[in-house]
């Protein structure tokens, strides 16, 4: 008999913060895919948020880490912040093939990424790189059109209407983030003065 292929789950993100829509989209697509980890992997510098300030990478990967730590199914990678430059998925999935050369990979986004998928570097490579997870998210119309039918799973998930840019605006005017990020990622943020006098966008 031969064994199976891990089948890990990739959650990419700018993670500026994490917060518990990621969570649950990593969560989810673990029990729906059947899947034996999520790699959670924070960006080094997302080009498609060129337009706004983004929170240096170490802090990203510590509020990952924290986030994630009592789950024993999810783990943190440092491949894109690691890599000088901007950050592309074709080169995340690459070096994770790298590691784990005997794993099938299910990369997870959610529905406004997916939008854009075909606008990525090397789009066209991806399809052979991962299976590509797509998740509903409050606010954004999940369509896979255009995109290559058995490379990409549709899944409805649990709608917290939760974004990072929020999160940002609540903490940076005073408000509470208590309840949309863990604990430990709120107390990261209060104890790094993160977010705090932020412009508006
Ligand atoms: N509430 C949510 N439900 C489902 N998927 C989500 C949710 N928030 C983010 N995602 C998905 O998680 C991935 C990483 O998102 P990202 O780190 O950019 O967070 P964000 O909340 O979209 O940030 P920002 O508000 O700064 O744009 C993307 O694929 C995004 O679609
Ligand atoms: O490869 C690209 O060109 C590309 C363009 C935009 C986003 N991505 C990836 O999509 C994931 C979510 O990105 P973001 O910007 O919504 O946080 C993250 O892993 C990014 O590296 C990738």
């Amino acid at each position: 008999m031969t064994a199976q292929r891990p089948r890990i789950g990739v959650m990419g993100g700018t993670f500026d913060p994490i917060h518990h829509g990621h969570l649950v989209a990593a969560s989810e697509a673990a029990a729906r895919l059947d899947l034996d980890e999520v790699v959670f992997v924070p960006t080094g510098r997302p080009w498609l948020k060129h337009h706004q300030q983004v929170t240096e990478p170490e802090h990203r990967y510590l509020m990952t880490v924290i986030a994630t730590a009592s789950n024993p199914r999810f783990t943190v990678s440092r491949v894109d912040i690691a890599r000088p430059g901007t950050t592309y998925t074709v080169d995340t999935l690459r070096d994770l093939r790298l590691e784990r050369p005997d794993a099938d990979l299910y990369f997870i986004t959610g529905a406004d990424a997916i939008q854009q998928i075909l606008t990525w570097k090397d789009a066209e490579k991806l399809w052979d790189m991962a299976h590509f997870v797509a998740v509903t998210r409050p606010g954004h119309r999940l369509t896979v059109e255009g995109l290559p039918t058995d490379g990409v799973t549709t899944l409805e998930i649990p709608a917290l209407a939760i974004s990072s840019s929020d999160c940002r605006r609540r903490a940076g005017a005073g408000l509470p983030v208590w309840y949309l990020v863990p604990d430990g990622v709120v107390q990261y943020i209060a104890k790094h003065g993160l977010y705090r006098g932020l412009q508006d966008e």
